[in-house]
């Protein structure tokens, strides 16, 4: 048994934010409240051995819950795999990942939706639930066989990664994961006016001469799959928001009662287009980075719910695909271990965004639209947590970073406040920054 003691709990889901004391028994949250003797906790312990965490200037939350991350396994273990991947989730605070469907081969039927499952168990980090694709071979032309692969433990379906060009396919879709309860992940990016754009269009990449890719890229689609939505009733979730333009179509379709949820990528909280350099592939990301106007419009929608989630968009690519020039270099950015720390830092730290709100939206909001166990700490839930030391330090070293990828804007760089401890159904995989 766990008794973590006068540790800050910040639940959204029982608009807790306050120190309590917190008892886990059985990989179960079994009483949070307000203060418990020894006397009090051992007779709960009923003989089983109680280990005492002393929580004070710590804030114990439910494990964060990422809907978009890419594991690059089966075919791609050279940038990632389910192993190093679920471990470098359990080091950043997630406790459940997402998988998306962009493998070789795409995850496009039930064999391999329960093969991602499967691997996900025997790793024993955070909980890995596949994503299946929304078309056959991820070609936007044929839907897969969405209710089977639900069965085998598909928990929503998303092309992501290509957008489904054909509006027709993409209404099917739509239509038929009625039936499955499951939401469609749009990745919004219209093929021909992304063009073989590198960089958002604007100021900036007219200045370094990058082609550009126009805001419109994304938006003309995200105003498509609302109406489809809306048309439909079908579950719409939009993947990594990047525009203006977007977020007050999503606002407006969310007054009309559309069934939209859409998340946002940390990257494009912090960074914006002026800080790319040619010289470094490592914010060529895909949406690209937006302007600073976008960027605040991005941080005002989280604000006011209008963007439901974060999600990290953990896209592992290798050192030497990252070198090539800026225009071969391929568009993502590895963001697992750091994305918590840099939000706390850039966003909670400065109070553009409190810490409950956060937690809200990385982990209370992604469970309930998705239909998933944790982002809560309700006795009798999985005790599924994240102690956080806002005074832990770290220089982002790239020798203990356990995920296979080193593409990430924070290499040797400090960041400060870092989960200590991760907990799974109240088995503890993680301690002091060293994965267990
Ligand atoms: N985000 C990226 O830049 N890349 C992702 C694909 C995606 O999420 O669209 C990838 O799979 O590498
Ligand atoms: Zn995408």
């Amino acid at each position: 048994m766990w008794w973590l003691k006068e540790v800050r709990v910040i639940d959204p889901s029982q608009t807790i934010s306050s120190p309590r004391d917190v008892l886990i028994k059985s990989g179960k949250v079994l009483e949070i409240s307000s203060s418990m003797t020894e006397a009090e906790v051992l007779e709960k312990a009923q003989g089983e051995a109680v280990e005492t965490i002393d929580g004070q200037g710590k804030f114990l939350f439910p494990g964060l819950i990422d809907v978009h991350t890419h594991l690059r396994e089966p075919g791609q273990e050279d940038k990632e795999d389910i192993l190093s991947g679920s471990r470098a989730a359990v080091r950043g605070g997630f406790t459940t990942i997402l998988a998306m469907a962009n493998t070789q081969p795409v995850i496009d039927n039930r064999a391999l939706v329960e093969f991602v499952r499967l691997q996900g168990e025997r790793a024993g980090y955070a909980h890995v639930l596949p994503i299946g694709t929304v078309t056959k071979g991820m070609q936007g032309i044929e839907l897969v066989e969405m209710a089977d692969m639900k069965e085998g433990g598909a928990a929503a379906f998303s092309d992501d990664g290509k957008n489904i060009q054909s509006a027709e396919v993409m209404r099917l879709a739509l239509e038929y994961a009625k039936l499955t309860g499951l939401p469609i992940i749009s990745h919004c990016e219209d093929k021909d006016l992304a063009g073989d754009g590198l960089m958002r269009r604007g100021v900036a990449s007219g200045r370094m001469g990058l082609r550009g890719i126009p805001a419109s890229a994304e938006s003309v689609i995200v105003a498509r799959d609302l109406l489809l939505a809306e048309e439909t009733g079908g579950k719409l979730h939009l993947a990594h928001i990047s525009t203006t333009e977007s977020v007050d179509l999503i606002r407006r379709a969310k007054a009309r009662g559309v069934d939209v949820t859409a998340e946002v990528n940390p990257h494009h909280l912090i960074f914006c287009d002026e800080e790319i350099k040619l010289t470094d592939t490592v914010l060529k990301v895909n949406p690209p980075l937006g302007s600073r106007e976008d960027r605040e419009a991005l941080i005002e929608g989280l604000r006011d719910g209008t963007l439901d989630m974060i999600a990290t968009d953990h896209a592992p690519h290798t050192q030497a695909e990252k070198a090539r020039p800026f225009a071969e270099a391929p568009f993502g950015i590895a963001s697992l271990e750091t994305a918590l720390s840099a939000v706390w830092q850039n966003l909670v730290l400065p109070g553009r965004l409190s810490l409950d709100r956060v937690i809200e939206a990385w982990s209370v909001s992604p469970a309930r639209r998705f239909g998933l166990l944790g982002g809560t700490l309700k006795p009798g839930s999985p005790a599924d947590m994240v102690l956080f030391d806002p005074d832990f330090s770290e220089v982002i070293d790239p020798a203990k970073l356990v995920s296979k990828a080193r593409n990430t804007p924070f290499l040797g760089k400090t960041l400060h406040g870092f989960p200590v401890m991760v907990w799974v159904e109240g088995r503890l995989v993680q301690r002091n920054r060293t994965v267990q």
